[in-house]
């Protein structure tokens, strides 16, 4: 059997309540996966451990068969994380920023210049590309954003919420080079509460409420979970309801 790109077992992390409990998960090498769930459900700080950003209560990380939590760095190495509030240094141009970034990760310089080339053109960036961040919009900063999370080839990228705020050409421009990535083999993970995104572009889709994992598989695998041909909205709206009751009827 061929490795996972992600392998969780029992993850649990409490804040003042219990946000993550006992959560397995798995995703395949080369898949586009969304989690979705409603507002406070756990999906940020799930992927925020799996990124190393935070550390679980319990539980263990395994990204393409590296232990995360007790070899950080490698594993680190694989991921690339994409925050729903772009971090870029106001005072660096994209190209600076790409630069910057590929340094930390010590990318060979000539191979580091090449891959922020492809960055910046693919995100259409170019014209931009020698101004300073710190007048940029929005969008143009999670554009840079990501370009700089891919500027180290991650095998696994995990994007919070990586549409929000993205007028309709931005977004199409990062869903296709999110596909593109997937047709080279690389493993999305994406949240997103755009169910229109999920239901378009993964390969299966996990919904998440009260950190525990309610539902997940194909979108037709869902349907069949729930009985009727519906839409991924009614899906979920049905299984956040569904569970609701379930716990209406063990309290
Ligand atoms: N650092 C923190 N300290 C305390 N509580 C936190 C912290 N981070 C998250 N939480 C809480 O954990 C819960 C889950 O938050 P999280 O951001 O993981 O949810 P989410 O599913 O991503 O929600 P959304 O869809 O609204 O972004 C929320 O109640 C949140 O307030």
């Amino acid at each position: 059997m061929t490795v996972p790109a992600l392998a969780i077992f029992h993850l649990t992390k409490s804040f003042d309540r219990p946000v993550v409990q006992d959560l397995d998960l798995t995703i395949k090498a080369g898949e586009f996966y969304a989690l979705l769930g409603p507002n406070g459900a756990g999906k940020t700080t799930i992927l925020r451990m799996v990124a190393g950003l935070l550390q679980p209560d319990v539980g263990d990380i395994s990204i393409f068969g590296i232990d995360a939590r007790r070899d950080p760095i490698a594993a680190k190495r694989l991921v690339a994380w994409v925050s729903d509030e772009p971090m870029v240094y106001d005072r660096l141009t994209p190209l600076e920023y790409l630069e910057f970034v590929a340094g930390l990760w010590q990318v060979e310089p000539k191979k580091a210049q090449a891959k922020a080339d492809e960055l910046i053109d693919w995100l259409g960036l170019r014209p931009h590309a020698n101004q300073l961040c710190g007048g940029f919009s929005m969008g143009m900063l999670q554009k840079v954003a990501l370009a700089g999370a891919l500027v180290h080839d991650p095998k696994l990228i995990i994007l919070d919420e990586p549409l929000t705020g993205l007028d309709a050409g931005s977004a199409r421009t990062v869903k296709d080079v999110l596909l593109g990535k997937v047709r080279d083999g690389v493993t999305v993970i994406m949240t997103t509460h755009i169910l229109e995104v999920a239901e378009r572009m993964a390969e299966r889709i996990g919904v998440i409420k009260e950190g525990r994992l309610l539902a997940e598989g194909t979108l037709a695998e869902l349907r069949t979970r729930i009985g009727r041909e519906s839409s991924l909205e009614d899906i979920f709206l049905d299984l956040v309801a569904q569970s609701g009751e379930t716990d209406a009827v063990a309290a």
